[in-house]
């Protein structure tokens, strides 16, 4: 799609009808006019609920629920395009820059070089006398990553170092699961290499992937893997305004977890994908394999404690932050902007939160009715929080919703209001004082 400036022109049979809507009295009267690449019913119904109106693309719309491309088709300096202080849309232009695997992992490890070159404490390291060197104490949150072709020699080092690891090999430009597989020796990668006709030369490899290590001992409940997915609401990146949706929920493979080499190809025992995971002949369609977070916190802190438990979800605050911090110097914050990303991550049987992967558009399909009602209220959360108080787009308002439009959000970091006292609570709810923070990821 492209944009420029004639259509807001031809927009003009909409904003005459209603008038571009002001802040005056009169504007309070007015329909807000939204427009949706999607159609999906949790974000219809939650638009029509509010009165507003459908428009096109085309039209002088003030709220738009946009696909990653649209969003960037808007902004990009071909369209021409202005957006006026009543529009807001649903994407930062470059989301990609923490949704896209390759780039997330090049943020982070950017974001801790930079630390530890300004002697920050944050990127102290540990030896804690394994082959593969010291770590980071606090920033030790993703799997070992390389991105291939590019880092094919990096990769090859660091896998002689363990011949025993198993990797686990990701497209950069998919999703669903599609296109990822595992492996347990480098023949295989090679092998894999001739086969696809995809070179990992670094002169010569065409399309990119990540090659994690692989988390093989995740925390397992009813013999099964799972990964959490969360919602976090960035409002802003600078300064950092960020929330957390706490209704988010576990995702289980419907096959028991088997680390034996036969079912390193089996999908349904090492993917945690809904998309993957519904072909499998176990797949329960009345649950979706789905368990709410608050169901996995009663688990824990019934089977391992209440203190580990807490300092479990700190870590998970603890990440999420700094992912987002991450990328902070690189985003675009722009004003009109607002993102709903979902973040995918595994737990650990030491109870350690590995980051996974961001996604800039998660699924607003519902695959049960709990999960439609989740999504719904995700859709009517995130609206309360975007909106000024009178409900009117604006991008001119300091984005400080009040408590009661938080809804089933919790402030993450809102780097406006206090910028220390949060990231201190933040490691305050994971630990207290420097030897406990030690301990933590010891
Ligand atoms: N390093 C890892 N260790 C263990 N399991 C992993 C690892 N990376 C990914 N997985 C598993 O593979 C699944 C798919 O990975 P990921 O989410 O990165 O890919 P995707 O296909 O892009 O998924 P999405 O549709 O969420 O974008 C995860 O949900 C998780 O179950």
């Amino acid at each position: 799609m492209a944009y420029d400036n004639s259509k807001r022109a031809n927009a003009s049979s909409l904003s005459t009808m209603y008038g571009r809507i002001t802040h005056n009295e009169n504007s309070r009267m007015m329909k807000i006019c939204f427009c949706s690449d999607m159609d999906k019913s949790v974000l219809l119904n939650n638009f029509d609920k509010r009165g507003w109106m459908q428009v096109t693309a085309d039209d002088d719309w003030n709220f738009y629920w946009a696909g990653t491309q649209t969003c960037r088709n808007i902004f990009s300096v071909d369209s021409g395009y202005r957006m006026h202080d009543n529009q807001i849309i649903n994407h930062f232009p470059n989301h990609y820059e923490l949704s896209r695997k390759d780039l997330l992992v090049k943020n982070i490890k950017r974001y801790r070089k930079d630390l530890e070159r300004d002697g920050s404490a944050l990127a102290e390291k540990v030896n804690d006398g394994g082959i593969n060197g010291p770590k980071y104490l606090y920033l030790d949150f993703i799997p070992v990553t390389f991105v291939l072709p590019a880092d094919y020699n990096m990769f090859v080092e660091e896998y002689r170092k363990n011949t025993q690891s198993t990797w686990i090999m990701k497209p950069t430009g998919k999703s669903q699961g599609a296109g990822i597989f595992l492996i347990n020796k480098l023949s295989k990668l090679k092998r894999w290499s001739r086969e696809a006709k995809t070179s990992f030369h670094p002169a010569i490899g065409k399309e990119s992937y990540v090659i994690s290590r692989y988390i093989d001992n995740p925390l397992l409940i009813g013999g099964k893997k799972f990964d959490l997915r969360l919602y976090v609401l960035v409002t802003s990146f600078r300064p950092l305004k960020a929330y957390l949706f706490k209704l988010g929920f576990c995702r289980f493979c419907t096959v028991k977890y088997d680390t034996s080499v036969t079912e390193l190809d089996n999908m349904y025992v090492h993917l945690t994908n809904v998309s993957v995971q519904k072909h499998g002949g176990e797949y329960n369609n009345l649950h979706g394999g789905k368990w709410s977070v608050q169901n996995l916190k009663l688990y824990l802190e019934g089977t391992r404690g209440k203190k580990v438990t807490e300092k479990l979800f700190g870590g998970i605050n603890w990440l999420i932050v700094h992912s987002l911090k991450a990328v902070q110097p690189v985003m675009a914050s722009d004003r009109h902007c607002f993102e709903c990303y979902g973040y995918d991550i595994i737990i650990d049987n030491n109870l350690k939160a590995w980051l996974v992967e961001v996604n800039a558009s998660p699924s607003l399909t519902s695959t049960t009715v709990n999960d439609r009602i989740l999504k719904y209220k995700l859709i009517d959360n995130i609206l309360n929080i975007v909106l000024p108080p009178d409900g009117i787009p604006d991008v001119r308002w300091n984005k400080i919703p009040s408590a009661e439009n938080l809804g089933n959000f919790e402030l993450l970091i809102d780097e406006e209001l206090a910028s220390q006292t949060q990231e201190d609570n933040i490691l305050g709810s994971m630990t207290t004082g420097k030897q406990r923070i030690n301990n933590r990821w010891k």
